[in-house]
C-alpha cells in the first residue's frame, strides 16, 4: 500500500509527528511520502494510497497557516475521493475549550463530503497534556493500520 502523511502546521509539531509517524511506517512499508499540505495538489489525491493527515488548530477552530491555500484549492477543484481512505490525528489545546482539536476537522469534513472514508480512531493530542505528540502518535498508529489492513466494506 501506498502511504502519503500530510500535516498542516503553524509552529511545527504537526510536521514532527508527521516526519516520525513517516519514520515509523517506512521500517515495514516501501512506500511513503511526507508533504505539507500547502505543497500538496489536492488533485494528486486518490484511491491509489491510503492517507494520514496531521493538522493542528489556530486561531479560533480554525486551520494552521499551511493547510489555507490546501483547503482553497480543495474547494476549487472538488476532487473526486471516493474508495480513499485516511485517518484524522489532530492537535490542539484543551484551553480553548470551545474550539479544541477542531483544526484538523475542517479537512475530514472536506475529505468526507468528497466520497473519502475515515478509518480508525480519531487522534488526537493535546498540548495542555504532559504527553508528547508523537508518543500519542505513534500509540495511535498501530490501530489505524490495522483499520487500513481491512477490506473496505461495499
Ligand atoms: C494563536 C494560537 C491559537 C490557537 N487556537 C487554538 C484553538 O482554537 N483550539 C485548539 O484546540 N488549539 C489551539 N491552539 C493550540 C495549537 O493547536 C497547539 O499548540 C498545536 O500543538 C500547535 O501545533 P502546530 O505547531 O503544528 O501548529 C492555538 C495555538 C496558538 C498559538
Amino acid at each position: 500500500m501506498k502511504f502519503t502523511v500530510l500535516y498542516g502546521t503553524e509552529s511545527g509539531n504537526s510536521e514532527l509527528i508527521a516526519e516520525d509517524l513517516g519514520a515509523k511506517l517506512r521500517e515495514t512499508e516501501l512506500d511513503v511520502e511526507v508533504a505539507d499540505l500547502q505543497d500538496t495538489d489536492p488533485a494528486s489525491l486518490g484511491a491509489d494510497r491510503f492517507v494520514i493527515v496531521v493538522c493542528s488548530t489556530h486561531g479560533d477552530g480554525d486551520l494552521p497557516n499551511t493547510a489555507i491555500p490546501f483547503a482553497e484549492a480543495f474547494d476549487a477543484a472538488l476532487p473526486d475521493l471516493t474508495g480513499m481512505r485516511y485517518a484524522m490525528f489532530g492537535l490542539g489545546d484543551t484551553f480553548y475549550e470551545a474550539t479544541y482539536s477542531q483544526g484538523s476537522e475542517h479537512i475530514d469534513r472536506r475529505f468526507a463530503a468528497q466520497g473519502a472514508i475515515r478509518v480508525g480512531e480519531y487522534g488526537r493530542h493535546d498540548a495542555s497534556s504532559w504527553d508528547l505528540g508523537s508518543d500519542v502518535a505513534l500509540e495511535w498508529l498501530p490501530g489505524v493500520l490495522e483499520a487500513a489492513a481491512e477490506p473496505a466494506s461495499a
